[in-house]
Formats: C-alpha cells, structure tokens, sequence
C-alpha cells in the first residue's frame, strides 16, 4: 500500500498534510507520535472510513497494488483492508454471527466455506478451543481480550490484504494486551498490518518500519519513516529522537 502526497482536512482544519508512504506487502508498520498528530485520520483514509465524517476533504493518492483506493468500490476495499479499534466492538449477535454475517454480506454463501473460514479465523487468533462449544452464545459474554480476538478473527475471515490497527491492545488488561500483540507479530508475512500505538516498547516489539507524526504549523505531518532498528537505534531526526527518549511528546 502506497500513499502520495496524502492530505486530510476536516471542514477547513488540516488532521494531516502530505504524507507519503510506502508500505511494504506483508510487513507490521508501526504508527507513533503524540495525540493529535493525525495517526487515527492516516489510518481511516486508507479504508476510506474517513468518507463517513461530514466535511472531511481527502487530496492526494493511495495506492492499493495496482488499484487507485479512490476508484474501487468502499465495500470490496473494506473487504481487502479490514480494520481493528481500540475497544472490540463485535456485532450484538452471537460468536458464530460475528463471522457468519459480515461473510455472507460480502458473498460467501456456501455453508461448507462459511464454517471452514470460520474455524479458521477463530483458530488463528487462539479461540476456538475457548468457544467451540459455545458458538451461538452472545459475543458479548467473552472477556473484553476474548472479544477483541473475536474481531480480530472477523476481520481475518474476509481475508483481507491489508489490516489497520488503531491502539488494538491499549483498553485491553495487561495478559490480554500481551495475547493480542503476540497475534498480531504472528500475523506478520500472511498480512499487511499498520498499527497505531501509543506503546513505544510494542513498536519496537512488532513493527518492521515505523513512522512518526507530529503536529507542525498546526497539522499533522510525517517527520521520519524508516526500519524499527533506523528510529528506535538512529533517528535521522531531532524530532523522533527526542520523542523516542521521552523527552517530547
Ligand atoms: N471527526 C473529526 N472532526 C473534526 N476534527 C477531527 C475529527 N477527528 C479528528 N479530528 C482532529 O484531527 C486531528 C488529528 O486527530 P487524530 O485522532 O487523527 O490524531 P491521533 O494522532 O490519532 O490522536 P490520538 O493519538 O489522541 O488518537 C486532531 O486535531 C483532531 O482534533
């Protein structure tokens, strides 16, 4: 995934400016920098989640392979570039609708692919001995770890190219945050993953390449994207290393 020149404005407000991008197929990038600075509005532009927030005005270029994002229809682009918040949000349904829902929204109709990209997902984010035998209980009866795998396992079940994260562990108690990050690193070479996280020590845990924003004549700007070994070992920029010691931000 690739983004050129990439601006984002809500009414005349600029979240951020002129973002360029390149993301490599299958790595973990890391987003960071202080609150504010445009990581969460970076992320939604690439799904176009952003379309839904009244006055917002996206300019620039992102690029999905050979696609133009703005030229692909929202929902298939939903379906190759899934997204995971901050707090699990799974549908009011039960475990099994979770996934049975949006796969069936999106076309997958014969039963026998249903069941199998189910097990599927939920073996892959470590669930399904915890909920094989209570699949038509509420999804709401998990732990709040539990339902963050779940729609971790939702998004998996479409399998998409690319998954944005924004905080994904951060309203997760410590264990649960560590099962989530560990999924996440395991996921690394199946999936594109971008991560926004406040959680300097997970950055350099997970990601391949990170990127730093910060607020600079009142927007968000890109100030440095290199290797996690690059920022965290020899930031190239004052910024970052001031950011990474503690000592801004
Ligand atoms: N829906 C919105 N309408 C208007 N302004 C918004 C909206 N969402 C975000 N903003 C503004 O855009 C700027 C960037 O916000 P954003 O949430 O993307 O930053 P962030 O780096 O993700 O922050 P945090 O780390 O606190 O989540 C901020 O000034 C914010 O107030």
């Amino acid at each position: 995934m690739q983004t050129e020149h990439l601006s984002l404005y809500y009414g005349s407000k600029p979240a951020f400016k002129d973002v360029s991008l390149q993301i490599q197929a299958g790595s973990i990038t890391a987003l960071i920098g202080p609150s504010g600075c445009g990581k969460t509005s970076f992320l939604t532009c690439l799904n176009r989640l952003v379309e839904l927030t009244p006055n917002c005005k996206v300019s620039g270029r992102i690029r999905l392979g050979d696609s133009d994002v703005q030229a692909l229809d929202a929902i298939s682009l939903r379906r190759r570039v899934g997204m995971l918040f901050q707090k699990p949000n799974p549908f009011p349904l039960s475990i099994v609708r979770n996934l049975e829902f949006p796969l069936q929204e999106h076309g997958v109709s014969r039963r026998d692919e249903i069941d199998c990209r189910i097990e599927d997902a939920l073996r892959d984010v470590g669930l399904w001995h915890e909920v094989k035998d209570r699949l038509k209980a509420p999804a709401f009866s998990l732990s709040g770890g539990q339902q963050q795998r779940l729609c971790l396992a939702r998004a998996l079940a479409l399998k998409p190219e690319v998954l944005l994260m924004d905080e994904p562990c951060s309203a997760l108690d410590p264990l649960s945050s560590e099962v989530v990050e560990d999924l996440i690193a395991s996921l690394r070479g199946r999936f594109t993953l971008l991560v926004v996280t406040h959680n300097l020590a997970q950055a350099k845990r997970i990601a391949d390449d990170v990127a730093l924003f910060w607020v600079a004549d009142e927007a968000g700007q890109l100030i440095e994207f290199g290797s996690a070994t690059q920022i965290f070992e020899s930031p190239q920029h004052a910024l970052t290393a001031a950011y990474i010691s503690g000592r801004r931000g």
